[in-house]
């Protein structure tokens, strides 16, 4: 063991209420929104083939064309109760909105930079009333914060001179006045999500970052924070020197999923993931692959089983409305979950062998064990498993409550008999199972 001052403060997952109704979320949604929104990843006739809120970055874009955007920033079409609306009919329970962004720019009536929402022709706070919306919708928020700032002239990549020390000095103050700004004007924010935090001036603060988040929580009680805040004593992030993770959920897992449960370390994670192959914010062409309804629904399944949340990040227009590809991706996904959210919600890992035909849930309610099923042999059986002592007694598909023929194998082995085989979406069977035998 390594000593440090900085490290993870706790070691395994937070038992608290919050965290316990974090853990159980099952499904979210990502929405970036900022002033990337408006160029849609194209300026001059030109697309920008990298990371669309990325786009400042461009060397074919002025930084000075960028920071005058804000005075085009007008989200007319902008909405609150229809985001909150698609939100809650896409089956999510919490959400993450970008306050701030790598540019720097606030999408809140931040007192301490002049670059907020109040200075464009749209003038009103985006934040408060999208919080008022999803909070009044059930939808928990969370806002997202982008350490890193390239509109703040005391932000540094690097500490290496005691100039740069001073002015990194300052931008600390400035990102506590900001982060305390928000989580006051805010205060139904259940949880801040990080970001920007990977260069070296970051990781040379690790002290800082351990203060501030002990702030956080200080004046936020129950404020639920990701491993992607903090740096150890020695610029560690996520798990520090000796392996531990510093945060209350593991905060890595971007346009990734753990491969097994072993993967996981046993802690709390979510994965965040573009529907498009990369790229956060809105982008009129959508590079490379796009994901289809059932791909994200497989791996909101695979993260569940892994007793983890799915997040599907979605990226308005500048005029606040969301293209249609994404409305529809939201209906499918919502239309499935009507269906078998019952899988999903307050679900996770069981530790049952992982077979073809798809992924286990166990309820952290009742106990109850779900299959859901993306591939059917073609022998229409689907075989089972069980851990040792436990046997099925029953199994029925969740949708309709038809039972289904379990047929023995060896030891407690099953094979789960479908009497067709053309189903057309991922379906989940529920299986009552008994000690013994
Ligand atoms: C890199 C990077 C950032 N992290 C994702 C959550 C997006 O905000 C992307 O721009």
């Amino acid at each position: 063991q390594v000593p440090l001052q900085h490290g993870a403060h706790r070691i395994g997952k937070r038992t608290d209420a919050d965290m316990n109704r974090w853990r159980d979320y099952g499904l979210g949604e990502f929405i970036h929104m900022g002033l990337y929104s408006i160029l849609g990843g194209d300026y001059n006739s030109m697309h920008y083939d990298g990371a669309a809120e990325w786009i400042r970055s461009w060397n074919k874009l002025p930084h000075e064309v960028y920071d005058n955007l804000y005075k085009k920033f007008d989200p007319k079409n902008f909405d609150p109760e229809v985001w909150a609306r698609m939100a809650k009919n896409m089956g999510v329970r919490y959400v993450t909105i970008t306050t701030k962004h790598h540019d720097g720019f606030c999408l809140w009536p931040s007192k301490y930079t002049d670059f907020n929402i109040t200075k464009t022709p749209y003038k009103k706070d985006m934040i408060g009333p999208l919080v008022k919306a999803f909070d009044q919708a059930g939808i928990d928020v969370y806002l997202y914060f982008s350490v890193m700032d390239w509109h703040q002239a005391d932000w540094r990549y690097d500490l290496k001179t005691v100039a740069d020390s001073v002015a990194f000095n300052r931008f600390k103050t400035f990102t506590k006045n900001q982060l305390t700004e928000l989580l006051t004007l805010y205060p139904q924010t259940k949880g801040l999500w990080f970001d920007g935090t990977w260069d070296n001036s970051w990781k040379k603060s690790g002290a800082f970052s351990d203060s501030l988040d002990q702030y956080l929580k200080k004046i936020h009680p129950g404020l639920i924070i990701g491993s992607r805040l903090r740096a150890d004593d020695y610029g560690n992030r996520h798990f520090d020197a000796n392996g531990h993770l510093m945060g209350d959920y593991e905060q890595g897992w971007e346009r990734k999923i753990p491969s097994d449960y072993t993967a996981t370390r046993g802690n709390d994670w979510d994965c965040i993931m573009t529907i498009p192959q990369n790229g956060w914010g809105y982008s009129k062409t959508w590079m490379g692959h796009w994901k289809t309804p059932y791909e994200l629904i497989e791996m909101l399944a695979k993260c569940v089983s892994l007793d983890g949340n799915f997040v599907v990040n979605f990226g308005p227009k500048g005029d606040g409305t969301f293209r249609k590809k994404e409305l529809q991706t939201a209906d499918s996904i919502g239309a499935w979950m009507k269906v078998n959210h019952e899988a999903i919600y307050n679900a996770g890992y069981l530790n049952w062998t992982k077979q073809d035909w798809g992924y286990y849930t166990r309820s952290r309610k009742d106990g109850k064990i779900y299959m859901i099923v993306f591939n059917v042999p073609i022998n229409g059986a689907l075989k089972v498993s069980p851990a040792k002592k436990e046997h099925i007694k029953k199994a029925y598909l969740l949708q309709d409550n038809k039972t289904l023929h379990v047929e023995a194998l060896d030891g407690n082995d099953v094979f789960i008999q479908l009497e067709q085989k053309n189903q057309q979406e991922p379906f989940v069977i529920v299986l009552e199972t008994g000690q013994g035998g």
